[in-house]
């Protein structure tokens, strides 16, 4: 029996973040490794016209639910959504409701938080650093309660090259930062952005940064841990192989890639591509959840959950294993053959920017407008574009990450719950987990069937000859004006139709003779 999982047996758990990409796979992990679990309190706001219940019901009845259905049958008796908003200082969270989390919770894992990298800082601060101190102020109320996980990124000190497992200071306390946001407007908050966030790429790094720094200043007596995970992708093997149910990170450029749309990326083909499973994120969390409720650290202890350490890939390896699967699996209707590479300067990306990105797109829109539809390729191609130029930043680097905390952590597990919670990424085969990413991207963030594949590939190869026929009547075109316009290219042009023709008659010739 796993000691993991029976510790969470009878809790009373609080999740934000929980309908997040990481959230629902916690929620998931629990609920089928710990069916006995008390309850599981998720603060949900409502969303896209969806009401809290409907959200929640929409997501246990999702195809990430299904096992947890069997081992769990009631999980709908034990998930408990409160409505709160991390945008408002109180979260906007009933009295009685309020009143039940402070005096019930047991273990509070906090996901919540706003990944946009161009998020305006004010708000990347409310999310990611004054969300977290109300969090942090509520757990301080909590008698009951005996961990508080906090789920940062790897990427929170990334204008360092080599990471320790320390919290390290930003240049302006938070509070100072908290503060200043109530009273400046947005103008003067926009313009003193850059200075703040200084070297590091947005504000997302940066917030993530300040909220730490929040979590070691007002942890007080609280028990806390804190997780950094890197580039968190697709699952891994559980509760199966490559689900994905967001566009960040690799997925949406994945997609692009697949779809034709994206021809090349300004990447270091060596630099590590330090991808991390969703569920070994998952795995190591709920590990450092019981070793933190249970050992109680004198001090914060900080998990990396990283694999460049462990088993490195890097983006040459990644980027030539998604190709290679969209041979095999490829998605439906491309608006190109998927045919992408990496450049390494900016001028070539700049080339191939306007080449194979730009131009098609205006060519595209141009038949639009002459068959009477509307152009969107365009607007489609620059808002790419201009992903692809935020996320170029964690593609030409590589950095360090210290993992012995993490390494510690995994020395303490049974062999049961080395089994269970595996978050060892050594035993990671890239390339099967990579095609898996693809396949699960297809499968469930496009929805597309795998019986579609020989239409998908008709539909490719009919690409192709439709790309060999414009590439020959634009070669035809400008051999025609060049001809027109220089005596050395008609000179070239005669000889080689002389030499054609007197190949052709000596052929014939010959092989007259031969009857
Ligand atoms: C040579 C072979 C190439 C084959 C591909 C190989 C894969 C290479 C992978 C390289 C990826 C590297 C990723 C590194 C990321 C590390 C970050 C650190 C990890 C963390 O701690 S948090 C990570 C989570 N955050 C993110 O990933 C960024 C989140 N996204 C954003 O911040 C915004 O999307 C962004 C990038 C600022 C763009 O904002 P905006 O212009 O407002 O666009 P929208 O978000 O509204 O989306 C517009 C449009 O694009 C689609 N979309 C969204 N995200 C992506 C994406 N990552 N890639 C592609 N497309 C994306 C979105 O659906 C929208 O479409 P609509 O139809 O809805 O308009
Ligand atoms: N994805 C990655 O590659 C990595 C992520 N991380 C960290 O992991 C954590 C989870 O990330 P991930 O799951 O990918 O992120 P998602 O964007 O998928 O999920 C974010 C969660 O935060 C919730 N949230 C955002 N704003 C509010 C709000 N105003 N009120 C209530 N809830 C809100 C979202 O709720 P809603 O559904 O209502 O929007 C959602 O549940 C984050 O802290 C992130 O920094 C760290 C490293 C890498």
């Amino acid at each position: 029996m796993s000691m993991i999982a029976a510790f969470y047996g009878g809790k009373s758990i609080l999740i934000t973040g929980a309908t997040g990409f990481m959230g629902k796979v916690l929620m998931e992990k629990l609920f089928r490794t710990s069916p006995d679990l008390k309850v599981i309190y998720i603060l949900v706001r409502t969303k896209a016209g969806q009401t809290t219940q409907q959200r929640v019901f929409q997501i246990l009845n999702s195809k990430l639910f299904e096992k947890v259905k069997e081992v769990c049958p009631n999980v709908h008796e034990k998930i408990r959504a409160i409505y709160a908003d991390l945008n408002q200082n109180d979260f906007a969270i009933s009295k009685e409701d309020m009143q039940e989390l402070l005096s019930c919770t047991n273990i509070i894992f906090h996901c919540a938080a706003t990944v946009r990298f161009d998020d305006p800082l004010r708000h990347a601060v409310q999310l990611n650093v004054t969300a977290t101190q109300q969090l942090l102020l509520m757990a301080s109320q909590m008698p009951k309660l005996e961990a508080f996980i906090h789920i940062s990124t790897a990427f929170s000190n990334c204008n360092l090259k080599h990471i320790d497992e320390v919290i390290y200071p930003c240049p302006v306390e938070p509070k100072k930062i908290i503060d200043s946001m109530e009273w400046l407007d947005d103008a003067i908050i926009d313009e003193i952005t850059p200075k703040l966030i200084g070297d590091r790429p947005n504000t997302y790094t940066y917030t993530k940064a300040l909220g730490e720094m929040v979590v070691q200043q007002e942890s007080g007596n609280l028990n806390i841990a804190i997780i950094r995970p890197s580039i968190v992708g697709a699952t891994w093997q559980e509760p199966f192989p490559g689900w994905v149910d967001n566009l960040n990170g690799p997925s949406g450029l994945i997609i692009a890639a697949g779809k034709g749309f994206l021809r090349s990326i300004r990447a270091t083909p060596m630099a590590v591509a330090d991808l991390i499973p969703v569920d070994t994120v998952v795995n190591l969390t709920l590990a450092v959840g019981w070793y933190t409720a249970v050992h109680r650290p004198k001090s914060t202890l900080i998990y990396h959950c990283t694999s460049g350490n462990f088993n490195p890939c890097n983006w040459g390896k990644m980027g030539f294993q998604v190709l290679a699967t969209f041979e095999k699996v490829p998605f439906e209707r491309a608006f190109r053959r998927p045919n992408a590479d990496f450049t390494t300067n900016t001028i070539t990306s700049q080339y191939w920017n306007a080449v194979s990105h730009r131009a098609p797109a205006i060519i595209y829109d141009f038949y639009l407008r002459l068959t009477g539809r509307k152009p969107r390729m365009t607007k489609l191609m620059n808002r790419l574009l201009r992903t692809v130029s935020m996320l170029e930043y964690f593609v030409n680097r590589s950095w360090e990450w210290s993992t012995y905390n993490t390494e510690m952590l995994m020395s303490e597990l049974s062999p049961e719950d080395q089994r269970v919670f595996n978050f060892d990424v050594r035993q990671l085969n890239w390339l099967e987990y990579i095609e898996n990413y693809v396949l699960g991207v297809k499968k469930y963030l496009l929805k597309e069937d795998m019986a579609g594949i020989p239409e998908a590939k008709q539909h490719l190869r009919r690409l192709r000859n439709i790309h060999y026929l414009f590439n020959t009547a634009l070669f035809l075109i400008a051999w025609r004006l060049l001809i027109a316009r220089s005596q050395m290219a008609r000179n070239v042009w005669f000889f080689i139709v002389s030499f054609c023709y007197k190949f052709l008659s000596y052929f014939r010739a010959s092989s007259t003779l031969k009857v």
